[in-house]
């Protein structure tokens, strides 16, 4: 079954190529700087093990004229991996927040898209650039099912002492009003991935997400139980351009005493905070090299961000009452060193003490990074969302 990945952002498209129930990906990429100058597509081919990549740079207005070059590449003469549009099967699609409407995967329908509208405002940045790639989607891949998988999915086996917010009842009943949590496909696959590795289903888990955006969960055998993210993917840890925990009261004071309108506030917690809010980047690089410079502020930010994620493993170490693994996953995650370091630092009471020349060693895979003794297994998990989603639709349809 061909299946076919779309993760859309609001200025890229990611997306892959599986050819179900293999794992391996056929083709992947991503456009990116759509709507920009100098859009381009990096467009990777995996054919008999030999990967090639194929990169362009071409005017790109937005995502129909994005997706329609990928279809192009799928289907050139040369390096296409198909025959045309229709040897497509079943496209999926990563959909941020499910609301409280969906909480599986989901072929897509008029009645689930008018439902998906109602989702906007509470994922601003993601929900509405997926709906424009479900869109597009539909026009150029004719012959495919279209189907919704949500980050919220995997979170709803949340008890409601962890969902519920302290607001009266009605707000909770009448409009929904809870913590739903995300990246829930990106934690599903790393936990799921670390009972794998240490051949163990009864595991307590805390998965560490540190990509654009940043969300920390506890798992208790492969179960989420708490997660940080709350009614929108604003919440918890600091983000490259989000805020993540700020205390309500800054909200009225930016309305009441700043003259901001809603929009401006929404704009600020979401685009203009976190990382860039603090040092004027949001790329860990960049930071990294201003921290090399002898640059105070980003050294503070980088401080900050390590400490949220500190607490964070101290609340949820006593929610799941012990601690087996702490997963790193995602851009950050992955790939950042000292992140890693400054995270693990000082938490030797909870048995978490990581070794420093295997956190500096790179290798692909799964990396174990705790001492060795360590009570608790300190593991890099590169995350495959895309994969994950793929195996849900396969589930789904085949
Ligand atoms: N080598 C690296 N060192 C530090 N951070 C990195 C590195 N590579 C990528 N990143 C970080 O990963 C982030 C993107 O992570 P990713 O999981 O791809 O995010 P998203 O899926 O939300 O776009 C970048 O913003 C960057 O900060
Ligand atoms: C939910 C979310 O924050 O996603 P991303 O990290 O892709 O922005
Ligand atoms: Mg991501």
């Amino acid at each position: 079954m061909n299946i076919f990945i779309i993760n859309s952002g609001s200025s890229s498209i990611k997306y892959q190529l599986f050819r179900m129930p293999s794992s391996s990906p056929v083709c992947s990429g991503l456009v990116d700087r759509i709507g920009l100058e100098n859009s381009v597509i990096v467009h990777k081919t995996y054919i008999n093990d030999e990967e090639k990549v194929i990169k362009i740079t071409d005017e790109i207005p937005d995502h129909e004229a994005g997706l329609k070059k990928v279809n192009e590449l799928l289907t050139d003469s040369e390096i296409g991996v198909i025959t045309d549009a229709y040897a497509i099967e079943v496209v999926g699609h990563r959909v941020v927040h499910g609301g409280e409407s969906f909480t599986d995967p989901t072929i897509i329908t008029p009645e689930v898209k008018e439902k998906l509208k109602l989702t906007f405002q509470l994922a601003p940045l993601h929900n509405p650039a997926a709906f424009r790639g479900i869109e597009v989607a539909e026009k150029i891949f004719r012959g495919a099912n279209q189907v919704a998988v949500f980050d919220t999915a995997f979170h709803q086996t949340m008890p409601p002492k962890a969902f519920r917010f302290a607001i009266p009842d009605s707000y909770y009943t009448d409009h929904n009003i809870r913590a739903y949590g995300f990246h829930g496909t990106s934690h599903q696959y790393v936990s799921h991935q670390a009972e794998l590795y240490l051949n163990n289903k009864a595991l307590k888990l805390i998965s560490i997400h540190l990509g654009n955006g940043c969300s920390i969960t506890a798992v208790n055998n492969g179960k989420s139980v708490d997660t940080s993210m709350g009614f929108g993917p604003l919440s918890g840890l600091i983000m490259g351009s989000r805020s993540g925990d700020i205390d309500p009261t800054i909200i009225f004071y930016l309305v009441n005493q700043l003259g901001y309108d809603i929009e401006q506030v929404s704009n600020l917690l979401n685009k203009r905070s976190g990382m860039i809010g603090l040092t004027g980047f949001s790329d860990m690089r960049d930071i990294r090299r201003l921290i090399a410079e002898g640059d105070e502020q980003a050294k503070l930010a980088y401080d900050m961000y390590a400490y949220r994620i500190r607490k964070y493993i101290g609340a949820y170490t006593a929610v799941l009452n012990g601690l087996d693994a702490l997963i790193f996953t995602a851009g950050v995650g992955e790939n950042d060193p000292i992140i890693r370091e400054l995270v693990c630092r000082d938490i030797g009471y909870l048995g978490i003490e990581l070794d420093t020349d295997k956190n500096n060693t790179r290798t692909d895979g799964i990396r174990e990074i705790s001492k060795t003794g360590s009570r608790v297994k300190i593991l890099v998990i590169p995350t495959n969302e895309e994969l994950e989603i793929a195996s849900q639709c396969y589930e789904l349809l085949k």
